[in-house]
């Protein structure tokens, strides 16, 4: 495409006299670059793009887009942000994609990756093909790809999403992180829902306080636009039990959809009922009722399942098969996940990495099981230290019997975080122990445990490896876990 194309729109951009250009493709990584691209100079929390201009030279790169004042042997065009301008040019690079598909986002502390996998199973169901991009992984159709973030950058998602609609995709659903939100990595995406699961502590290492964390959740129900479109309205579905609840629903001009549980709202589960087995719920929405019968445990899976009946209600999906998709799904990879194994006692793998979804997943476990509780638990480096204390907290509030341990602990070190856990702790709060070795800290667990007792093994659930300094080493909790309850039986 010619550069002077790819800035049709943008009327105030600089002139450099060079606009008749052919561009290939845009990249902001000069280590991506090929012959006859456009490098745009990112200045990131690790390095600065700018330092990267003679690499990207080097490789190819035939024009360079900065917002620092720099001089380079190709035609510079200097503008105010690089990073909006990087969302604006992707989008009209690849033709603007997310104005031709649907577009579900979805924002909360904690569920987003689960209802994205409810949806999927909701359009799937009906016979829609679906493009998911989270936590997890990216997904077209069954093709899974891995991906660094759950929320892409900019330039990553308008290229992907291209490449979805190649791919005969007929809904894209996408978790939004509030760091994606802050840093722009959804600029020029052009949502359809904007789903907002609940709001809790975590990531006050990046956002200044919880009023700023809220403020870039918000980003997502303001980024639904103020037109309207008769034939394809826009929905903000908000989950109403949550006291963030109120400014999500005042940061948006589109349709509100409320869910809840408690307060009254569009979406409701009514006689709701618990145990090890599931959930069963009544589904009350303004076009019937259905019973519920999901294999999905704990009373926060329902507000996920309310979530994705909203936007499937909104799609105008029938009941029936929004009953259908839920009765489906047996799980969501390292969610509530069961180590299978003719052991005698119970071993769960679940993601819960923040102070909220321990202690959802801690009383879910105390309202189902018959004995002593461990729980093996640690928190990761580099990230939010406040949480530290709370998630400790929570786990000998819930367990009998606490193992802390090493979660991800990244450049820290991993006894200091520890320490950050267990330091507020009073003498009375003795049923733990601390073994920093994960490995070691799930075998200890497995080998404690007896008849009829639960292990819940928190923090890392899907992940593959275990990140110490820089390195991602092998380590996954199921498989740990597995080997120990083998070598127990020997
Ligand atoms: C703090 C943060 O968000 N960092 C993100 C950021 O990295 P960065 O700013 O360090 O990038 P950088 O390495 O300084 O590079 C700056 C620029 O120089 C370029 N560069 C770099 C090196 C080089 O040789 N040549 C070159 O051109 C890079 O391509 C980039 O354009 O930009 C990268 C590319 O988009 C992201 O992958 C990276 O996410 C890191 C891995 C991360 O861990 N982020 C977490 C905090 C995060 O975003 N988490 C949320 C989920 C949170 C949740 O809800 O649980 C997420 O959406 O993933
Ligand atoms: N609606 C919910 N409310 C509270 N806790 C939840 C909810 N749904 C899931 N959880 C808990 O949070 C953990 C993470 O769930 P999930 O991966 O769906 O959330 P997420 O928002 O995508 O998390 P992340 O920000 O890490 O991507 C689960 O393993 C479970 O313990
Ligand atoms: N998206 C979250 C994942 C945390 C997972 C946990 N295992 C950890 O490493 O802290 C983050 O990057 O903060
Ligand atoms: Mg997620």
């Amino acid at each position: 495409m010619r550069l002077k194309e790819i800035l049709s729109f943008l009327p105030f951009h600089e002139r450099i006299g060079y606009e008749d250009m052919e561009i290939k493709s845009i990249e902001m990584d000069s280590r991506k670059v090929k012959n006859g691209d456009l490098f745009v100079c990112i200045n990131g929390f690790t390095v600065d793009g700018h330092d990267y201009v003679d690499e990207a030279i080097q490789n190819g790169a035939i024009c360079i887009v900065a917002e620092k004042e720099i001089t380079a042997s190709v035609p510079v065009l200097h503008v105010t942000d690089t990073v909006r301008f990087l969302g604006m040019i992707a989008a009209k690079f690849y033709g603007f994609p997310t104005q031709h598909i649907p577009l579900i986002g979805v924002t909360g502390t904690n569920g987003k990756t689960t209802v994205t996998y409810l949806l999927e199973s909701i359009f799937n169901h009906h016979n829609q093909k679906t493009g998911v991009i989270g936590t997890i992984q990216m997904k077209i159709g069954k093709d899974t790809y891995p991906i660094n973030n759950t929320t892409p950058d900019a330039l990553f998602l308008q290229k992907t999403i291209h490449y979805m609609i190649e791919q005969d995709v007929d809904k894209v659903i996408m978790e939004v992180s509030s760091h994606a939100l802050d840093l722009g990595r959804v600029y020029g995406c052009d949502f359809d829902a904007a789903v907002f699961t609940n709001l809790s502590q975590d990531h006050l290492d990046y956002h200044a306080s919880m009023e700023d964390y809220l403020r870039a959740k918000s980003l997502l129900f303001a980024q639904l636009g103020n037109s309207y479109n008769e034939k394809q309205p826009k929905f903000a579905i908000i989950n109403v039990d949550d006291p963030a609840s109120n400014l999500l629903q005042r940061s948006t001009a589109q349709h509100v959809v409320t869910y809840g549980c408690e307060n009254e709202a569009h979406i409701m589960a009514r006689n709701v009922s618990l145990d090890a087995t599931g959930t069963r719920f009544e589904l009350v929405t303004p076009v019937g009722k259905v019973e519920v019968n999901s294999k999905l445990i704990g009373k926060f899976n329902v507000y996920n399942m309310l979530a994705a009946s909203a936007v499937g209600v909104a799609f105008h999906i029938p009941l029936s098969v929004i009953k259908q998709a839920f009765e489906h799904i047996t799980g969501v990879n390292g969610r509530f996940q069961p180590v299978k194994s003719n052991h005698n006692f119970s071993v769960i793998v679940d993601y819960a990495h923040t102070p909220d979804s321990l202690e959802n997943v801690l009383q879910t476990i105390k309202g189902i099981a018959e004995k002593t509780i461990y729980v093996v638990v640690g928190c990761g480096g580099d990230r939010d230290k406040s949480k530290r204390p709370l998630m400790a907290q929570i786990a000998l509030k819930y367990a009998d019997h606490a193992i802390f341990t090493s979660d991800n602990p990244r450049t820290e070190d991993p006894t200091v975080i520890l320490q950050d856990m267990t330091d507020g702790l009073t003498k009375d709060q003795n049923n733990y122990e601390v073994i920093t070795d994960r490995k070691k800290a799930i075998q200890q667990a497995i080998n404690l445990a007896e008849e009829k007792d639960v292990i819940l093994i928190a923090g890392k659930g899907h992940e593959t490896y275990q990140q110490i300094g820089h390195k991602k080493h092998d380590f996954d909790d199921r498989i740990v876990a597995l080997e120990a309850i083998e070598a127990k039986e020997k």
